[in-house]
């Protein structure tokens, strides 16, 4: 049988702000067993990018990355959200250790070729080295992974936090039995995004088709989503959407093959 995983990505509005974060470490502690952590940062990329006077552009919930904006995330995710995070780990006793891609080679990916947009330094992941990973985590280490890749030719690319999760799980669904779960600050994927009681508890791919197109799922959540199909079709054992302080409790979006 294969042991547990459970990777849990948290978005940048939950990372940005110093209590919710606090919040999150505290509840990441209390998850059992073998656990990675992905974090997100788009919202404090964007406001350093504002006061280094640097327009930020997103496009069906990407962001268009151009060279000073690629500095800028490398900056940001690599640097101050990752270290934040992986300090906070250490004072809780989890040992933890911070990713990029980059790092041991652990994320390979390639620049996003241009069609309809131009993305700019925006990686597809290629490749995740699930044996490395799972090394690292059999020694007790908590891997905290960043959204940002390379190309294995001296470049770094910008990765969605959502995408390097589901990606992760893939991979890593080969050794270990995957539970995923998407944190955020709603209760889940809702009927009404202003309605906080209207959790849609279970969600197929027809039915997150139609809600796209009745306009109830929008932005952020349709890669989120996307992603989280191709975990559980690709042989994640479980995928969940929910409120980042309820990340030990049953609610939320239960992703349907
Ligand atoms: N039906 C929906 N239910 C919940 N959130 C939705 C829905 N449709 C759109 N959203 C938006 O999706 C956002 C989450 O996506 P995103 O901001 O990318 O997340 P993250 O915080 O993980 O980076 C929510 O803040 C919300 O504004
Ligand atoms: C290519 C791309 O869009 N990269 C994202 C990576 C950060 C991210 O995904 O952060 P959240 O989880 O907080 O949204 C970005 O730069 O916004």
């Amino acid at each position: 049988m294969r042991e547990k995983l459970t990777i849990i990505k948290v978005g940048g509005k939950i990372v940005e702000e110093e209590a919710t974060l606090r919040q999150l470490l505290d509840d990441f502690v209390g998850v059992e067993g073998h656990k990675v952590l992905v974090h997100g940062g788009g919202r404090s990329a964007t406001k350093i990018a504002t006061l280094l006077g640097i327009e930020s552009k997103m496009v069906n919930g990407r962001r268009i990355t151009d060279e000073e904006t690629l500095k800028v995330v490398t900056m940001v995710y690599g640097g101050l959200v990752n270290k934040n995070i992986v300090a906070g780990l250490q004072a809780r006793g989890v040992n933890a250790l911070g990713l990029t891609g980059a790092d041991m080679n652990v994320i390979r990916s390639v620049k996003r070729p241009i069609k309809d947009v131009d993305y700019g330094f925006v990686g597809d992941v290629e490749k995740v080295d699930a044996s490395l990973l799972s090394d690292l985590i059999h020694k007790g280490v908590v891997p905290v992974m960043a959204p940002l890749t390379h190309d294995g030719q001296g470049n770094m690319l910008n990765t969605n936090a959502d995408t390097i999760a589901g990606e992760t799980a893939k991979s890593l669904s080969t050794l270990f039995d995957v539970t995923l779960v998407y944190c955020f600050e709603k209760k889940g994927v809702l009927r009404d995004e202003n309605d906080d009681d209207s959790v849609i508890p279970q969600i197929t791919r027809g039915e997150f088709e139609q809600y796209v197109a009745d306009g109830v799922i929008q932005g952020g959540m349709i890669p989120k989503l996307e992603n989280s199909f191709e975990a559980i079709n690709a042989g994640v054992s479980e995928v969940i959407i929910t409120l980042a302080s309820a990340i030990s409790e049953n609610g939320g979006t239960r992703i349907k093959k």
